[in-house]
């Protein structure tokens, strides 16, 4: 068997002398970029298995060219940037092109990685395809904590597969992202990847949402309509809120994965499904099959592979690396400068971050606004939802409101303040996503009805 190939572009001198001196990259055989050709062009004639490619701040005409290489799918590749935001990178991780790691590099997770590959490569002498190990940035992933290359490890593993899997974690520990990435790095990732929140449409809606409807099949029906399984055709759906799905559907969806097959409302004949599903949920999955919301047989068809998406509070290190990601990508857009203050790095490693990453970003994005160059830890308005809590007990209702007005101002109130996000709003409400957009329903038809 031959001995797997490496590929080396590296201009800074002492980026090449720490990465040749790691025995991960030394048990490659090795080929080093020359300056008389594009190195696209080299790996692309050499096909390598591993490449090493150091991304600086100039126009790159080659890493441009990759994202529509046939090389992307073949090679494993290692970037190594400065750190500054950089679209075509963005664009080549969304499609699956490895690591990317940030300086100051961490050589120990370079050399893991390298080893993870070699002995995969030297064991099975696959196709180069989209697998990864330990990185800064794994697919749409960001985080550098062990309970992420933890995560990172799972998703390589369970993306290679046709398993089902199931997602759990709090809001915002970015489950849509995992799932996303999952289909990145699958064999499905040239298919589309469709998402649909299964707690945001009515028992009669829903149907239709999942499987279509064909024209005529009810009122209103003027056309066919493709629902999700026939739209992920080929590729990857996701149901997120799983849990929340009425409990029918839940029978039908069983139903859909046991045989492979669904019928569009209205239609005389079956469809074939060919979908991965991948699902999520922000409760504990035991609770719903206890108080009988959720069909425990669903569950385990869904849950082929459990992933549990980590808290952010139990992410060492990763919510100051985020807060650092975010502002980059902000500054980067605008063309500013503003940084963090260590007092404010130190309000975020200390604060628990209930909300997890959506709450990390909005407070993030808030302080930018709010500060001129420097943000300091005024900057960073923190919902915190205990205060919150307190508040609210303590604030006077008036005397003789009626309580459908109260309620409403509860609801637009909770969701101004979450920014829009109805998972969140339902959250802190204790109702569940279906009946916050029932509710929102009724107050959009009262809107129009007085209109
Ligand atoms: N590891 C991460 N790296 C970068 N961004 C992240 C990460 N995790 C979450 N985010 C960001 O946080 C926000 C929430 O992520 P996402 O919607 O995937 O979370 P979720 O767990 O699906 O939330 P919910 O349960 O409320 O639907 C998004 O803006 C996402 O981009």
């Amino acid at each position: 068997m031959p001995t797997p190939t490496l590929f080396m572009h590296v201009h800074d001198p002492l980026l090449a002398s720490n990465l040749l001196s790691l025995e991960g990259v030394r048990q490659f055989q090795l080929n080093v970029s020359h300056q008389q050709e594009s190195w696209l062009d080299q790996l692309s004639y050499a096909q390598c298995d591993v490449a090493l490619i150091e991304v600086n701040d100039s126009h790159d005409v080659a890493l441009e060219a990759l994202i529509n290489s046939r090389t992307l799918h073949q090679t494993e590749f290692l970037f190594f940037s400065k750190g500054k935001p950089d679209t075509v990178l963005d664009n080549l991780m969304r499609k699956g092109a490895g690591f990317h790691y940030r300086a100051p590099f961490d050589f120990t997770l370079v050399e893991s990685s390298l080893m993870a590959i070699f002995d995969e490569r030297n064991q099975t002498q696959a196709p180069a395809c989209q697998q990864t190990s330990y990185l800064d940035q794994f697919g749409l992933l960001v985080g550098s904590s062990p309970s992420m290359h933890a995560l990172y490890r799972t998703i390589r593993k369970v993306a290679g597969t046709q398993a089902n899997a199931f997602i759990m974690g709090e809001s915002g520990t970015g489950k849509e992202l995992i799932a996303n990435t999952l289909h990145v790095f699958s064999q499905r990732a040239e298919g589309p990847f469709v998402a649909i929140n299964c707690g945001a449409f009515s028992s009669e809606l829903i149907d239709s949402e999942l499987f279509g409807h064909v024209k005529g099949a009810f009122t209103g029906a003027h056309k066919d309509h493709k629902g999700v399984f026939e739209q992920a055709e080929g590729g990857t759906l996701f149901l997120d809120e799983v849990t929340e799905m009425p409990y029918e559907q839940q029978v039908k969806l069983l139903r859909v994965l046991e045989s492979g097959e669904y019928k569009p409302v209205g239609a005389q004949s079956v469809k074939k499904a060919n979908v991965r599903i991948l699902a999520a949920t922000n409760r504990i999955p035991d609770d719903v099959i206890r108080n009988g919301t959720f069909r425990e047989d669903l569950y385990f068809r869904l849950a082929q592979f459990p992933i549990i998406a980590p808290r952010l509070r139990d992410r060492d290190g990763d919510a100051c690396g985020l807060a650092q990601h975010f502002l980059a990508y902000q500054n980067s857009k605008d063309a500013q400068h503003k940084s963090f203050s260590e007092q404010s790095l130190k309000k975020i490693r200390d604060y628990h971050w209930p909300g997890n990453v959506r709450e990390l970003k909005h407070a993030i994005q808030r302080a930018y606004i709010l500060a001129d160059t420097s943000i300091g830890p005024e900057h960073l308005i923190i919902d915190d939802l205990q205060q919150q809590k307190k508040h609210r007990a303590t604030s006077g209702i008036p005397i003789g409101m009626r309580l459908e007005d109260i309620e409403k101002i509860a609801i637009l109130k909770t969701l101004q303040n979450n920014h829009g996000n109805k998972t969140d709003t339902a959250l802190q409400l204790g109702i569940s996503i279906k009946t916050l957009y029932n509710k929102l329903d009724k107050f959009e038809n009262a809107r129009v009805s007085v209109a």
